[in-house]
């Protein structure tokens, strides 16, 4: 099936903001976090910036390749907030085109490609040296709906009752459900 944006996505252009201020990917709270900034795009599509630093490396001066997927794997999650479904990855193949150095911006671009029941499609790819770039990376992804229930359930019960007692985030967490 067509991906279908939700009638209350945020509108494109707009900042989409930390879902959770302690995500590696997006948090503003983990000082060697990705610090991704995602906003929406057309369709069902977003845009991100990361930045490669120091605490990203891999081999001297390069991009460690699980950070580059760890990118790509927040910027396809961030199409969660166009479709306002909370879904997980499920299956993420990363392509490493070309080296990625410290310093470089990485211009990311994901779009979901079909929703399948609660399978969500998408791709991505990430360039080097401007928005127009060569691709560096890219991804294919399959995301795999699931209730709040699965963080709640799941994860270490501090953290769980830490999120819970904060207002702000329980109004993120709403953001994504069709039915809060
Ligand atoms: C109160 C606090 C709340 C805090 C939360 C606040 C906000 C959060 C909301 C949204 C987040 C927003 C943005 C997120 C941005 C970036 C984050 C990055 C995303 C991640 O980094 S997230 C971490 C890594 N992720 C996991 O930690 C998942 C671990 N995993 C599982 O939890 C289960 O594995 C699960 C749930 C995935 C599936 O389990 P399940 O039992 O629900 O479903 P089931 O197995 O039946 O699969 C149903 C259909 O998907 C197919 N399927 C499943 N897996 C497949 C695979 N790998 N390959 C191919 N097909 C697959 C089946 O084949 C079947 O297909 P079919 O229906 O056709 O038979």
């Amino acid at each position: 099936m067509q991906p279908v944006r939700h009638p209350d996505a945020p509108a494109p252009g707009e900042l989409l903001g930390a879902h959770y201020g302690e995500c590696f990917g997006c948090g503003g709270d983990q000082p060697h976090g990705l610090h991704l900034e995602a906003r929406a795009g057309d369709g069902v599509g977003i845009t991100a910036e990361f930045t490669v630093r120091r605490a990203h490396q891999g081999a001297p001066g390069l991009a460690h390749g699980g950070v580059l997927t760890s990118a790509l794997d927040e910027t396809l999650g961030s199409l969660n907030w166009l479709l306002r479904t909370i879904a997980v990855t499920g299956r993420l193949e990363t392509d490493f085109v070309r080296p990625v150095p410290v310093g470089t911006v990485l211009h990311l671009e994901a779009r979901v490609t079909a929703v399948a029941g609660r399978k969500i499609y998408s791709t991505a790819t990430g360039r080097i040296g401007g928005p127009e770039g060569p691709v560096a990376v890219r991804a294919d992804a399959l995301f795999i709906e699931v209730k709040v229930d699965h963080f709640i359930d799941n994860g270490r019960p501090e953290e769980i009752r830490a999120a819970m007692s904060d207002p702000d985030q329980v109004r993120r967490a709403r953001a994504f459900e069709v039915n809060p």
